[in-house]
C-alpha cells in the first residue's frame, strides 16, 4: 500500500458565530490555512515509479485558490467554516473532481489553521 499527498495553502477570514458570547473566535480573523490531501494506492507504481503525478491535484490547487484564497469563509461554506466542516468539504470536492486512476483513491484531507491544530475528514478513518 503507498501513501502519497500534497499541501496546499491559502489565507482566509472567518468567524464562528455559534460559539458561546465572548469566545475569542466568534470574532472575524483571519488565518493561513494548510490543507492536505492524501491519496492512497494498492495498486502497481506505474512509470517512472509514481501513484500518481502530484500534477493531477492540479484542478484542486486552482478550486482553492479561486474560491477560498483571501475570502471570507463564512460567504463560501454552507456551514460554519471550521477546520472539520472545511475538511470534509474539500474531501468531497476532491473525491467529485479529481480524476483519478484506479485503484488511487483519496483516503483523506487535512485541515489545519494554525501551526498546531487540525482536522482530519476521511469515510475510513479509525
Ligand atoms: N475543533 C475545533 N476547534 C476550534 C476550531 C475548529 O475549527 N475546530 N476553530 C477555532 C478558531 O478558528 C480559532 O481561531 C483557532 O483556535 P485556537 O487554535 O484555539 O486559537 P489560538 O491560535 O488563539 O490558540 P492559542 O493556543 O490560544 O494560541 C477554535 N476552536
Ligand atoms: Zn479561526
Amino acid at each position: 500500500m503507498f501513501r502519497i499527498g500534497k499541501q496546499f495553502r491559502f489565507e482566509a477570514a472567518h468567524s464562528l458565530p455559534d460559539l458561546p458570547e465572548g469566545h475569542q473566535c466568534a470574532r472575524v480573523h483571519g488565518h493561513s490555512y494548510t490543507v492536505e490531501v492524501h491519496l492512497v494506492s494498492n495498486g502497481e507504481l506505474t512509470r517512472p515509479g509514481f501513484v500518481v503525478d502530484f500534477a493531477e491535484l492540479g484542478p484542486f490547487s486552482a478550486h482553492v485558490r479561486d474560491h477560498f484564497d483571501h475570502r471570507d469563509l463564512n460567504t463560501v461554506l454552507d456551514a460554519s467554516p471550521t477546520s472539520e466542516h472545511l475538511a470534509a468539504y474539500f474531501y468531497q470536492w476532491c473525491r467529485d473532481h479529481l480524476r483519478l486512476p484506479e485503484p488511487v483513491r483519496v483516503e483523506k484531507v487535512r485541515v489545519s489553521e494554525t501551526a498546531s491544530t487540525f482536522a482530519e475528514y476521511g469515510p475510513d478513518l479509525p
